[in-house]
């Protein structure tokens, strides 16, 4: 005998599409992005591992792109982005002081889902997580969390920074895929990194291109953009906020800068900033002025740097091992 019930299910599934409200408005979602399983190859997850980047160009299909850009102009549009902050910690006392033209949400604030339904099934979806994890077990990466960006075009850019710190949060690959059809050399905003010992890299801002960088290792900024530019970051995170990974970023076997200061001991996350800074630190300050409108609080910001800067760049010694350090 037949159970009489059986057709129930499908007819039940069939009456809640037809019934729902938005069933004919729901917008066509890319069914997966399984592109990125072809685009990661071995030798991302390698350059990623050993030089803290890797750059993936045409990650994507066109049309994912287009909808991904045309969903983060209309977020601008419908006022639903608000300005990107740095925070100042002075002692026990934290503030916010806002970047020029940076305009920004995570996808999980309010509106951001509805408005942009394929910014956030890219969130929800696992491929790019596990085509990372396939060639790098040693980083067990588990969730994922993603914020749009508009930049203005009016110089706006980002001070010389570190996305995180190992000890204050699980987050470990940075994954930013931009949106830009349009973008021609000089008009700005182009993305670079600073893998010192090495030189830095300039990483231009072009359509469909995904650069994935280590999230506490890699010093980066963005460099003054004069035309609008679009774009999104995903972090991904590993279970244990502790967890190594002790390396992404390891530094080249016979780092010339390891011929003074023994590899092992620059290999310290904490001594690697440091030197950075060292190294950087003109850049690193006119980064923050750039970034930031010429106010009491830029002042405080600039004020606040000054304090942590190390004074030993007048010193010849200095210059010469940080010139010698540098490795091509
Ligand atoms: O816009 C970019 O290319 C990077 C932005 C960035 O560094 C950040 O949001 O932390
Ligand atoms: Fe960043």
């Amino acid at each position: 005998m037949k159970p009489y019930y059986r057709p129930l299910p499908r007819l039940a599934t069939w009456l809640r599409q037809y019934r729902s409200p938005s069933y004919a408005e729901q917008p066509r979602l890319p069914a997966s992005f399984e592109e990125l399983a072809s685009a990661v190859t071995p030798a991302h997850g390698q350059a990623l591992w050993e030089r803290g980047y890797t750059v993936i160009d045409g990650a994507l299909s066109h049309s994912t792109c287009q909808g991904f850009r045309d969903e983060i102009l209309g977020l601008r549009a419908s006022g639903l982005l608000h300005l990107n902050s740095t925070h100042l910690v002075k002692g026990s006392t934290r503030s916010l002081l806002q970047k020029h033209g940076i305009f920004e949400a995570e996808v999980a604030e309010k509106g951001i889902q509805d408005a942009a339904p394929s910014i956030e099934a890219f969130q929800r979806d696992r491929t790019l997580m596990t085509m990372l994890s396939l060639y790098l077990p040693q980083l067990p990466l588990h969730s994922q969390l993603t914020k749009v960006q508009l930049n203005a075009g009016d110089g706006s850019c980002f001070p010389l920074h570190y996305d995180s710190d190992e000890s204050v949060d699980s987050r470990r690959i940075t994954a930013i895929l931009y949106l830009n059809p349009d973008w021609q050399r000089g008009d700005g905003g182009e993305l670079k990194l600073y893998p010192w010992p090495h030189e830095p890299v300039t990483v231009e801002p072009l359509n469909n291109r995904l650069l994935l960088f280590s999230t506490c290792r890699m010093l980066h900024r963005v460099l003054p953009a004069s035309r609008e530019r679009v774009c999104f970051t995903t972090w991904m995170s590993v279970m244990k906020p502790g967890s190594p990974p002790a390396s992404l970023s390891r530094l080249h076997q016979q780092s010339k800068a390891g011929s003074m200061l023994p590899d092992a001991l620059l290999s310290e996350v904490e001594v690697r900033r440091a030197l950075a800074m060292l190294a950087y630190q003109e850049e690193w300050k006119c980064s923050l002025a750039e970034s930031h409108r010429d106010d009491a609080s830029r002042d405080a910001l600039l004020t606040d740097f000054a304090g942590k800067e190390m004074h030993s760049p007048g010193n010849s010694q200095w210059r010469a091992f940080m010139s010698i350090a540098v490795v091509p």
